[in-house]
């Protein structure tokens, strides 16, 4: 492998406004770096000027933090800097499972010098830095690998740089392409000169921080993550990963004990919001990690509770016996043998930049990342729906995001494409390929930014396109013309919207992530719809149906209306396959398809109301639950309610009340079967029975 070429960007001549997005432009080169940066710095002017003269602020974060920070010894020389936070820092749809999060940054300790991989959100800034400055000696960190890097994470670095005696900088740091671009167009021209020296790397390419740390880049980018690379030490067998296998949740353990039990639901749920949509690009990052497990994991099969712990014990044991000691790395030799045959990545811990570092667990949530990958491959022969965007600082981001898991949640595939990061043939090829699309922009000096022109301009001129649904989102801060732009060009050309467009100002909230969902959802049944058989050949299925769906028809449950709140965001749907589940706490199960709207507000962990209809008064209750709605629309029209404890809705017209709490969620097919247990409730109407729904088939309502 070639070491790296210390290529130093920082000489390029750039604009100094620190909020200006890079993002919005592909430079490839240095030349076309500065042509970028020239074009840029004009927009950033009028910008400054719009920004003046704006009404509105950007509103203040939403919830409190409680945050702290842990420093974790991985080997001799290896450190995990672990700042989390007990609450959630977002309501950009990935920390859905409100279970916290926290940033991981890493320390090695090379030959005379320090490495720092990563740097975390700005929410943690000063505590960081103070850790950090008591951990090593400032003057001995040299060196800076960003696997990922964004806006929120400038502060810290900036704060790192200041920190850092002068006659010891400048600090190298060492990033892709995208990341370099990002540096050097955002940081401020003083900071950039002196404190820095950025080397843009290569997968493959290695650098030497001496005791045997031989640093291995391997880029992973990803439409969300341009920048996106991992990092491999064959000497302790660490991979850092940035995002890839990261979970948003907060525990009192550093690593992944308890394995899948504990963490199996958050790494999915991050790489439902985050990897699914863009899954051929998850499977090339995959197939250029092919990690195996140096120790073999703990067998969880048939262990639940305290047996779970025992195997992560018996497993941490093997690990203590081992000659390794206390550290999780292993012998040269072995990291040696790697490095040549560049077949095998022999892994004994993954380390994420989100939750816990994953060491008993390697095998299990590799293949199982695998595994989802090829399963959201496969979605895409059902029909494919294109998520195309720009995003300067993330809120179109979070917009698209939460409009691909709707769309997923549908049981589409999705292919997410950032503008700035590629061609318009990019852009022309997936919206040829794809079923439908939906565009996304945010609003900078007036406008759409220039890829997204570009975009629309290759999507209006493809008169091939013009059949598909399609839906225009973004977000925007005082006057928000893009959305507006993309709205009437579309409409102008004759494409027909799958949903209302929507506007968002700054960052989004529950209820717009919420709408942004459903809108996703509602495109991609449109799709469905358009795919799926006649009306009449509908009604012949209920004719054909085998004797086994009728017979699978048989069974009822409760008739119930489900309702639930979470922050601004509220919904509701008609539940026929509920039961009682147990007697002791009392609780239940509620059968909800996974594209119900309602589906992200009843995670583990959330509550909601369920209304038992009766029998003689479900039909006008039924028929209004049962009408279509636009994403985000009120679901009980004029139906009379009250507001539950919990913030779901009791209908009046009920029979019975129940406020549940979800304990956990199975997957059932195309259902999440939900067990919950019953907090409070009411017997409104004493004398009426049940209502049942019954069904002619079993493979339908
Ligand atoms: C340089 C600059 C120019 C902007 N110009 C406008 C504008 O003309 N009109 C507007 O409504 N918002 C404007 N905004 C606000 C952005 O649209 C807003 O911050 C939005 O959330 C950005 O979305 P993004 O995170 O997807 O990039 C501007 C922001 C910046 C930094």
């Amino acid at each position: 492998m070639a070491a790296v070429s210390s290529q130093a960007l920082h000489n390029a001549r750039l604009l100094s406004c620190p909020q200006a997005s890079p993002l919005l432009s592909r430079p490839r080169s240095v030349e076309a770096q500065q042509q970028h940066s020239r074009k840029l710095s004009r927009v950033c002017v009028r910008a400054t000027k719009a920004v003046v003269s704006a009404p509105a602020q950007e509103p203040a974060p939403l919830e409190s933090k409680k945050t702290y920070l842990r420093l974790v010894q991985l080997t001799d020389d290896t450190f995990s800097l672990r700042d989390q936070s007990l609450e959630r820092l977002k309501f950009e749809v990935e920390y859905g499972l409100k279970a916290g999060t926290t940033d991981n940054s890493y320390i090695i300790k090379g030959q005379s010098c320090t490495a720092l991989i990563d740097v975390p959100d700005q929410t943690f800034t000063k505590g960081h830095v103070d850790a950090l400055a008591q951990a090593i000696s400032m003057e001995s960190l040299k060196y800076l690998v960003l696997g990922h890097i964004s806006p929120k994470r400038l502060q810290t670095l900036i704060a790192i740089g200041d920190a850092i005696p002068e006659n010891a900088l400048p600090l190298q740091v060492y990033c892709s392409n995208p990341a370099a671009v990002q540096l050097t167009s955002s940081l401020p021209e003083e900071y950039k000169a002196k404190v820095l020296s950025i080397n843009v790397v290569k997968s493959g390419e290695t650098l030497d921080l001496g005791n045997g740390h031989e640093l291995q880049f391997i880029l992973t980018p990803t439409p969300r993550w341009p920048d996106g690379m991992c990092t491999y030490d064959p000497s302790s067998q660490l991979l850092f990963t940035q995002k890839l296998f990261s979970a948003h949740i907060c525990t009192d353990t550093d690593f992944d004990v308890g394995g899948w039990e504990v963490f199996g639901e958050h790494w999915r749920f991050f790489y439902e919001c985050m990897l699914g949509p863009v899954s051929k690009q998850a499977d090339a990052a995959l197939r250029k990690l092919p990690i195996v497990a140096q120790f073999s994991p703990p067998s969880y099969a048939g262990k639940a509770g305290v047996d779970v712990i025992k195997a992560d014990i018996q497993y941490v044991l093997s690990g203590l016996l081992s000659p390794l000691n206390l550290s999780i790395g292993a012998s040269a030799v072995l990291a040696k043998t790697t490095t040549d045959s560049n077949k095998e990545l022999v892994v004994s811990a993954i380390c994420p930049l989100h939750g816990p570092i994953v060491r008993s667990s390697v095998t299990e949530l590799v293949r199982e990342y695998r595994a989802w990958t090829q399963e959201k491959i496969k979605q895409i022969d059902d029909g494919l729906i294109a998520v195309i965007y720009a995003s300067a600082y993330g809120n179109t981001a979070a917009l698209a995001q939460a409009i691909s898991r709707g769309i997923s949640k549908a049981g589409l595939g999705v292919e997410s494409l950032n503008t700035e990061d590629c061609g318009i043939e990019e852009v022309s090829a997936l919206v040829r390929r794809s079923n439908a699309f939906v565009i996304g922009s945010p609003t900078l000096a007036g406008h759409m930014p220039t890829p997204i022109q570009n975009a629309l301009g290759a999507i209006l001129s493809d008169t091939t396109a013009r059949t598909k649904p399609c839906g225009v989102f973004g977000s925007f801060g005082w006057s928000g013309e893009a959305v507006d732009e993309m709205e009437q060009k579309l409409k102008d050309a004759g494409f027909s919207f799958a949903f209302p467009a929507i506007r968002c100002k700054f960052k989004p909230t529950e209820a717009t992530l919420q709408t942004c969902e459903e809108s996703g959802t509602d495109i991609a049944q449109t799709v469905k719809r358009a795919k799926l058989k006649t009306k009449e050949s509908v009604a012949q299925q209920y004719v054909l149906a085998s004797s086994v769906e009728q017979a699978a028809g048989r069974v009822v449950g409760a008739l119930c209306v489900l309702s639930a709140r979470n922050g601004d965001a509220e919904s509701a749907m008609l539940a026929s396959w509920v039961s009682q589940a147990s007697f002791l706490p009392p609780g239940l199960t509620v059968a909800v398809a996974k594209e119900r709207a309602v589906e992200s507000l009843v995670l583990p962990g959330a509550s909601f109301v369920l209304n038992v209809l009766g029998q003689g008064k479900s039909s006008a209750i039924s028929r209004q639950l049962l009408k279509p709605f636009k994403p985000g629309e009120p679901r009980f029209g004029a139906l009379e309610t009250k507001e539950a404890s919990n913030g779901g809705k009791i209908l009046t017209d009920a029979i019975a009340w129940l406020e549940c709490t979800v304990q956990s969620r199975m997957e059932a097919g195309d259902h999440w079967l939900l067990y919950a247990v019953v907090e409070n409730g009411e017997l409104q109407d004493a004398k009426s029975l049940t209502a049942v729904h019954h069904r002619k088939t079993g493979s339908r309502y």
